[in-house]
């Protein structure tokens, strides 16, 4: 089973009570997803392979390492992963980017695909799956397939609040992918809402409610 790391970054847990928190208007929000994002694509890029090559300094001549070239996308769930992508590009401004639209039923909470467009090579990439929030685990499970079903091999989950029930249904259909998740939250309620949480984080992102 692939591992499932839980920030403890304090600059991470500030920012992330930021947007707990209901007074926290759009473009707080907005700022503390992307910020959080960019931090969490730190963590989540630390086993990128590295390669030496031969550098002039002002001074002499280095052996100096640069990362070997790897094929990374990322993959937003629409419309909240929306919400990290800016974060993520500021860190790896040459990833590729592919879109999954997905909503979920408010009566079965069964996740829907609406839109996909991938880039032609996803097959060959690591596919980073961006969302900030993981529920039931339905979305993020239906979509980590959707990519599969594509051929892609290696996948890693972001997000930023999650459910203990929601990463078990990712892990158990998905054992192979690494999860990084914010905070674990306690509970979900009667709406398939995570509780305490920070409510609909893609109308809090984009002002819809
Ligand atoms: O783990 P789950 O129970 O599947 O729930 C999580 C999903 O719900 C939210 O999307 P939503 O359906 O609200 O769509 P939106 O991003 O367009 O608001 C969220 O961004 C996830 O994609
Ligand atoms: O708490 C939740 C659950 C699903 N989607 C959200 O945006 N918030
Ligand atoms: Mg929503």
């Amino acid at each position: 089973m692939a591992q499932i790391h839980v920030m403890d970054h304090p600059l991470i847990l500030h920012k992330l009570s930021l947007m707990r928190d209901r007074q926290t208007g759009v473009k707080e929000f907005r700022e503390a997803t992307r910020e959080i994002a960019m931090l969490m694509c730190y963590e989540a890029t630390r086993d990128l392979p590295l390669k030496e090559i031969n550098i002039e300094t002002p001074l002499a001549h280095a052996k100096a390492r640069v990362i070997s070239g790897k094929k990374i996308a990322f993959v937003p769930i629409l419309r909240a992963g929306l919400g990290m992508i800016d974060g993520m590009l500021e860190l790896i401004p040459a990833a590729k980017v592919g879109h999954l639209g997905l909503y979920r039923d408010p009566d079965t909470l069964k996740p829907v695909e609406y839109y996909a467009k991938l880039p032609v090579d996803i097959a060959e990439r690591d596919v980073i799956v961006i969302d900030p929030m993981v529920a039931t685990g339905g979305s993020a499970a239906e979509a980590i397939s959707a990519l599969k079903k594509r051929g892609v091999k290696h996948i890693k989950l972001m997000c930023l609040l999650s459910t203990q029930e929601g990463l078990d249904v990712v892990q158990k259909e998905h054992p192979d992918v690494e999860i990084f998740t914010a905070a674990i939250d306690p509970e979900l309620n009667e709406h398939g809402y995570i509780v305490p949480g920070l409510g609909d984080a893609g109308d809090r992102i984009f002002g819809t409610k």
